[in-house]
């Protein structure tokens, strides 16, 4: 069955917890970024950070969402990765979907980096066969050597990125999901991730990622979504004009 995501009328709403309504409503009001704040009787607070997303993608699509901060992107990529339920709608995913963000999810810091590694990858559908065959590359590519048999609680932060990112470029998924780009420390290290996923990118037959910038989406999409306050305002084929209008806002 080919690839795809369909989303149908998707809308997810958040619950601000702990704030009371009316003193925020005064200044939200103002704010030209983020979802569209609301208020409920008792008071509480809700984000909706997507209202009513419906997008049908296929084989082939390379899509870039733009929109400015807080406008959903983000959102909107969680809920094709299934990490977020929608709070009414449909959402539908045929594929193998690898998502390249929220690496850190799931991490257990008492376990060694080996140990996290198979955790990942069985979080991500893999075989415990195939977590073995991919362990060793994954060991190279992140270049960890013998930290890798010590607990991660012991690692920096930019070695524990390597790890992650290692595992999570390590399968070719059919769908791949991207937030932006991953910063995963230095400069040497930078320039493998970038040949890492842009090989990723080439094999997978469905991608989409948020970005602010135009010559990424130039050069990697062939489609644009443009959210504004969670709603998809416009969506087609990459243009000049389109990018002029939904990156001039
Ligand atoms: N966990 C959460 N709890 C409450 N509100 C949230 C949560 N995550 C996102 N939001 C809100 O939902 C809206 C959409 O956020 P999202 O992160 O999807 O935007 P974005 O387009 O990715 O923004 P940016 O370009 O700034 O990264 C925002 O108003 C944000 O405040």
């Amino acid at each position: 069955m080919p690839v795809h995501i369909r989303l149908d009328d998707v809308h997810v709403r958040f619950q601000v917890f702990g704030l009371h309504g009316r003193s925020l409503k005064k200044t939200a009001l103002k704010l030209t970024t983020g979802g569209r704040i609301g208020t409920e009787p008792g008071g509480r607070v809700h984000i909706d950070a997507l209202r009513g997303v419906t997008l049908d993608l296929g084989e082939g699509d390379r899509v870039g969402l733009i929109g400015h901060n807080g406008a959903g992107k983000s959102t909107l990529l969680r809920t094709m990765a299934g990490i977020y339920e929608p709070t009414s709608g449909r959402v539908q995913v045929q594929g193998r979907v690898s998502p390249m963000f929220d690496l850190m999810l799931g991490i257990d810091p008492d376990a060694t980096g080996r140990e996290n590694l198979r955790l990942r990858g069985l979080l991500l559908g893999l075989t415990p066969g195939e977590i073995e065959e991919y362990a060793a590359e994954i060991g190279d590519f992140s270049g960890l050597g013998e930290y890798l048999d010590l607990p991660v609680k012991a690692y920096s932060s930019g070695m524990l990125l390597r790890l992650m990112f290692a595992v999570a470029t390590a399968i070719s998924p059919e769908i791949l999901l991207l937030d932006e780009w991953i910063t995963a420390g230095d400069a040497a290290f930078m320039e493998r991730a970038e040949k890492r996923v842009n090989a990723l990118i080439d094999r997978a037959s469905l991608m989409v990622i948020a970005s602010h910038s135009r010559d990424l989406i130039e050069r990697l999409c062939n489609k644009v979504a443009v959210l504004e306050h969670g709603r998809v305002v416009e969506f087609g084929p990459v243009t000049p004009a389109l990018l002029d209008r939904a990156l001039a806002a």
